[in-house]
């Protein structure tokens, strides 16, 4: 770089910054009239062009030395010639030199070289010397007014410079006073400076000028504080393009910050334009609801499915709602966030600007620093120097802690926004989540209304109609109902005289059955030998049965076996309910109206009352027989009311006593009715209705308890006297436990047992009377022989039923007795059988000859003559009876098979082979 390139660097620098420093300030700071700026503007031009004015005068003079230089080079070869030609010719030289001198002094403003060129002037021949060096000297003098000229020339030009300067300040002065503002005071100042620096320029050309070879000694320093200004600078603008960045940066982080204000706010409108149209759809459901909940209880089920999902879509509105609201919260904290990040950062801006602005002032200083450096001492510009050294640093510091804190600043902004971001997004999508389902809940309440709708229309229409069907439904049902009742009445008379048809019916085959069985009916039972009859001598079992035949029995009687036939034999290992089953066909007649009569028949101790009353664990045909009653009656309740009276009476020497009274030895007498109907009756006998199992209980507890309290030995009582149970229902039945049969002589009584026995034996004869002579069907039959007979008159006569259970004894001791016991019994059975069998029973009688007891029975007997029942069906059942059922064999088939009775109808004759006298004599040995 050349000198004037220096210089022109040099002065360009702070016109450059004066200007970007004047423009700025005119920004900054005033920039408040367009009339001021144009002036100002039109002020830095004229300096500009004073610039380039002073630049190309530079620039000739430049020239015009290069050209002063070439000229000196050659006048100094010109001499040097000169000065070898005149060795022997000197001349003197005083002249030029001094010439040379002046014009070194004056012309020369770059280097001592020009002065030496100048100086040394060549002189070139030596001999035709005289004419070139008058030639020579002539040039050099033309030279020389040429340089002399030029000089003036420039200082000519100097003088114009000068007094376009003085016209410029003048200018300069009269535009300060034109405006006169003072606004402009620092413009002019700058102006003012500027003008300091051209006149410093100015004399700084001068003295290039008037000192060709003068050095600045602080050029060097200079030209450092140069580069270190420059460098500095750079790094200002560096820092300011990165200030620049900075800014830009924020702008466009502040532009996405109110594009998510706008995207939040779209999405805040958009919500709140969904929760209006939500609410105005559930405002119509509501309605719709409220339209509904007029709706009858039919559909209200229907109507409260729908209240329940409106109200989940009101809580989710709700909750949407809240959550809207929270965003609503969170969007304002986070606005409220920004506008303080964005205060932050305009204080940010605010504190770069002044710092930028200090920056200015502290560059300005240093310039002007710079500047009289120039002219100054090294120690003053060193120490500006270290004092902008540490304004920079500070500023540096100031800066860098500027964009740290811009920078977190930054990216604690960008975090929040972000976080909101995802926040809102995340919150926005729950929300329309929210909004989609309580749309999808309106979306299915809407068919569900529909239908609920066309129900409710279909109810109502219903509803309405619902009278009219109603009365039409009730007439209808009325009719049919009449109808059906008088279709079931007559349905009802009709089975009712079909059952009554059918219970006739019944009756007559019951009846026929019990008369094909034998009105009168004789049973065996043999007891046990009970456990204390075991150890004496006489024990032996004489009793055995026919395994093959149920009706034989065989006994053993001193060496010969006796048979007996009788209707049935119960061996010793019979139950009480086996024998009862046997009689309850019996029990139940007396439902049907029939009379009935049980008797217990046999010596003491044979098991008469084990087989009537039995045992409390295990109870005999009393006790049973009350029981069946009770529930054949119950099952016929509902159609038949029957009552069951229970009576209780003890026979004891032939008189009569109430068991159940609350007298018991109070006698009782037998009368006749006094309506002529035929019928007896007790004056005075109790009757106690019995309706349960515990009733029976409580009477016989009574009956026990009385019958005990009138004797001193019960069990001795008990076998000297009868005792009846009188059941009444629809017919009677008289359960009878009788007094023991044994013979007199074997007990050898006396006194008052005699009396007993005669007693007994009475009313046992008498009974034997009656029954011959109901089954020898005589005119007469002596029931009143006795008061047992008596008492069982109406149970013994008509087409009443009677069954005698024969007891025997299996004992060896008791042999006799129940030889005569089973004779009697089967006399008894053998006269129904009738006369055509006469035969047979001979050989029966034959065979039962053998024993002494029955030989002396037989002598004695009379022949019986048959005579038919007094009763219509107990005559006709006796003569369709046969009495061929002689053999075992036979008489199965006769109780298993009904042609038993058609073989009884080929043989109708029957006779009965004793009499009561037979009986009598029979009882009384
Ligand atoms: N089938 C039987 N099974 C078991 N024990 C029986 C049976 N029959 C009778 N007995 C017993 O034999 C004994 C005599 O019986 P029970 O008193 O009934 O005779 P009875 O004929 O009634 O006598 P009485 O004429 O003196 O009243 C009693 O102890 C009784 O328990």
């Amino acid at each position: 770089m050349s000198d004037g390139e220096e210089e022109s660097s040099f002065l360009s620098l702070p016109n450059s910054v004066l200007q970007r420093h004047c423009l700025t300030s005119d920004l900054s700071e005033t920039a408040t009239s367009e009339q001021q700026q144009l002036l100002i503007q039109t002020l830095q031009e004229r300096v500009c062009e004073f610039q380039a004015h002073l630049r190309s005068e530079d620039s000739a003079k430049r020239l015009l030395l290069q050209r002063l230089q070439t000229h000196n080079h050659q006048l100094n070869k010109d001499n040097h010639q000169n000065e070898e030609h005149s060795s022997i010719n000197q001349e003197p030289q005083e002249q030029p030199r001094l010439q040379d001198s002046q014009l070194n002094q004056t012309v020369s403003p770059t280097g001592g070289r020009s002065s030496s060129v100048l100086t040394q002037r060549p002189v070139d021949f030596p001999s035709a010397v005289q004419v070139s060096k008058v030639h020579s000297q002539e040039q050099l003098q033309k030279d020389e007014g040429e340089q002399l000229a030029l000089i003036a020339g420039l200082r000519t030009q100097v003088r114009e410079l000068e007094e376009k300067l003085v016209d410029q300040t003048q200018e300069v002065e009269r535009l300060c006073s034109e405006l006169g503002a003072t606004d402009l005071e620092k413009q002019l100042e700058v102006l003012e400076s500027e003008n300091q620096w051209l006149k410093q320029e100015l004399r700084a050309s001068q003295t290039q000028t008037t000192c060709s070879t003068g050095h600045c000694h602080h050029s060097q320093d200079v030209q450092a504080l140069r580069g270190e200004l420059c460098r500095k600078d750079e790094e200002c603008r560096e820092q300011e393009r990165r200030l620049a960045a900075l800014e830009q940066q924020v702008q466009e982080r502040t532009g996405v910050v109110v594009q998510l204000q706008q995207q939040l706010e779209v999405a805040s409108r958009l919500r709140s334009q969904s929760e209006e149209q939500l609410t105005s759809r559930l405002r119509d459901g509501e309605e719709a609801l409220s339209r509904q909940a007029a709706l009858p209880l039919q559909v209200k089920y229907v109507t409260k499915t729908v209240e329940v999902e409106s109200a989940q879509c009101k809580q989710a509105l709700m909750e949407a709602q809240a959550h809207n609201q929270a965003l609503q919260e969170q969007l304002s904290v986070q606005r409220q966030l920004l506008r303080e990040l964005e205060q932050q950062l305009h204080e940010s801006q605010r504190s770069s600007s002044q710092l930028r602005q200090q920056l200015r002032t502290d560059r300005s200083r240093l310039y002007g620093l710079l500047s009289k450096a120039v002219g100054g001492g090294n120690a003053e510009v060193t120490h500006r120097l270290s004092k902008i050294l540490v304004y920079e640093g500070e500023m540096e510091r100031a800066q860098g802690q500027l964009e740290a804190e811009m920078q977190s600043l930054e990216e604690e902004k960008n975090r929040v926004i972000e976080e909101a971001f995802i926040r809102a997004e995340s919150e926005m999508k729950a929300v329309h989540e929210n909004l989609a389902g309580v749309r999808m809940n309106l979306l299915t309440l809407q068919p569900a209304l529909r239908t609920l709708t066309c129900d409710y229309n279909c109810l109502k229409r219903q509803v309405q109609d619902f009278p009219y069907m109603l009365e039409k439904a009730i007439t209808e049902a009325k009719q049919e109902i009449c109808q059906v009742i008088g279709e079931v009445s007559s349905a009802n008379q009709e089975l009712l005289r079909k059952y009554k048809q059918e219970m006739n019916l019944r009756k007559k085959c019951h009846n026929e059955l019990v008369r094909l069985k034998g009105n009168i009916r004789v049973l065996c039972r043999v007891r046990p030998i009970c456990a204390g009859e075991t150890d004496a001598a006489d024990t032996k079992n004489i009793v055995t049965f026919d395994p093959d035949d149920d009706a034989v029995l065989y006994l053993s009687n001193k060496g010969k076996l006796m048979t007996f036939e009788l209707d049935k034999v119960f061996p010793t290992q019979a139950t009480q309910e086996e024998v009862f089953q046997e009689v309850q066909s019996l029990v139940t007649s007396c439902i049907d109206g029939f009379n009935v009569c049980i008797f217990a028949y046999g010596q003491t101790g044979s098991g008469k009352t084990y087989t009537m009353e039995g045992v409390s664990e295990d109870p005999g045909i009393n006790q049973r027989a009350l029981r069946l009653l009770f529930s054949e009656v119950s099952a016929k309740k509902p159609d038949w009311d029957y009552k069951i009276t229970v009576s209780m009476v003890e026979i004891y020497n032939e008189t009569l006593r109430n068991l159940l009274g609350d007298n018991p030895n109070e006698k009782l007498d037998i009368k006749m009715c006094p309506d002529g109907s035929g019928q007896l009756y007790v004056p005075g006998l109790t009757e106690f209705t019995v309706e349960s199992v515990e009733d029976i209980n409580k009477v016989f507890d009574l009956g026990h308890m009385n019958r005990a309290t009138a004797c001193t030995n019960l069990n001795e009582h008990s076998s000297r006297s009868h005792a009846l149970l009188i059941v009444t229902v629809a017919g009677k039945l008289n359960l009878v436990d009788l007094a023991g049969s044994e013979r007199i002589t074997k007990s050898g009584a006396e006194g008052s047992r005699l009396r007993e026995a005669q007693c007994i034996n009475k009313s046992l004869s008498a009974l034997g009377d009656v029954i011959n002579a109901l089954r020898s069907k005589h005119s007469h039959v002596p029931f009143r022989n006795s008061r047992l007979t008596y008492l069982l008159q109406d149970s013994l006569s008509g087409d009443s039923k009677t069954l005698m259970m024969v007891q025997v004894s299996p004992l060896e001791s008791n042999a006799s007795e129940s030889v005569c016991s089973l004779k009697f019994a089967q006399r008894v059975r053998t006269v129904e059988i009738g006369p055509s069998s006469s035969s047979r029973r001979q050989a029966e009688n034959s065979s039962t000859s053998s024993s002494p007891t029955h030989d002396s029975v037989e002598l004695d007997s009379p022949p019986v003559t048959p005579v038919p029942l007094p009763i219509s069906r107990a005559s006709s059942a006796s003569s369709t009876l046969s009495s061929t059922s002689k053999t075992p064999t036979t008489r199965r088939r006769s109780h298993s098979q009904l042609s038993t009775g058609e073989q009884r109808e080929k043989h109708p004759q029957f006779h009965c082979k004793t009499n009561s006298h037979m009986m009598q004599r029979y009882l009384l040995v």
